[in-house]
């Protein structure tokens, strides 16, 4: 199986200092990752290196690729979710597909997936800059399904999103890792990340401390070193419960 996508010692520095440091990974179809690690660590900042948005030293297989394949290679949703324009939503969603070059005759059907799994058929013909923070980030994570790219890289999708809107995205994100894609997502609720995701990288100052199955990453010991907080986690056959339950002290 070839890798989707693979950093080799990616770093990202901010001034002198490398905020990302020496990251390697590789993605493989099928994979949800949860990107975890305090504010700070360099989750943003790795995705972003990962897709040439910024200079790096070391390597990222997407930027071998032009900017035209490589959007069609990796669909990115940004942490911010500020729509600037009174567009219908389903004209947002569209946005997906100009990596494709626009107007083609896939492009309809792909809008039409993208809308339907989000939920979006009540909220497409309404001005997005009328829509709440919540239906807005549904939008744009739909814009980035409709890209239809196999890799997924997501920067806090679920952020502002009620219960059930968040597990929806995580099952959209499942669904996408069946059909072949990965999903890279960086995520604040460690709950969500041990229940939905497949595989889990923790960064601590730019560098990767723990990379395995949620139930290798989140132990009692990385918990304190790396987020400063004791946890219950059940590890459950219907799946993890987590709560996280006091911050230690330094
Ligand atoms: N434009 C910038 N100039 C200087 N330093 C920056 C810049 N952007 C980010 N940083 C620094 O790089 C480090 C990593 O930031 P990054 O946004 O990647 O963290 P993060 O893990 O995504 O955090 P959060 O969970 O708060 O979103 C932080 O120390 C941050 O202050």
């Amino acid at each position: 199986m070839s890798a989707l996508l693979t950093l080799n010692d990616l770093t990202v520095r901010r001034g002198e200092c490398p905020v990302v440091d020496r990251v390697s990974f590789a993605v493989q179809p099928g994979e949800i990752i949860g990107l975890l690690g305090p504010n700070g660590a360099g989750k943003t900042t790795l995705m972003r290196g990962a897709l040439g948005l910024l200079a790096h030293e070391g390597h990222s297989s997407l930027t071998d690729l032009a900017p035209g394949p490589r959007a069609r290679q990796a669909a990115f949703l940004p942490q911010e979710r500020e729509i600037a324009w009174p567009m219908p939503a389903e004209d947002v969603v569209a946005l997906g597909r100009m990596a494709h070059g626009g107007n083609r005759a896939g492009d309809q059907a792909a809008i039409e997936r993208a809308i339907e799994r989000m939920g979006l058929e009540v909220l497409r013909h309404r001005p997005a800059t009328q829509l709440s923070g919540g239906e807005q980030a549904r939008v744009l994570i739909a814009r980035a399904l409709a890209q239809e790219s196999p890799v997924l890289i997501a920067d806090e999708p679920t952020a502002g999103l009620d219960p059930a809107a968040q597990i929806a995205v995580m099952e959209v994100f499942a669904r996408h890792a069946q059909e072949g894609g990965a999903v890279v997502a960086s995520l604040h609720d460690l709950g969500l990340a041990a229940r939905h995701c497949t595989r889990l990288i923790m960064l601590e100052r730019g560098r990767v401390v723990a990379d395995g199955t949620p139930q290798e990453v989140l132990t009692d010991a990385n918990l304190a070193r790396v987020f400063r907080i004791r946890a219950h986690i059940e590890w459950r056959a219907d799946g993890p419960i987590f709560q996280a339950l006091s911050v230690i002290s330094p």
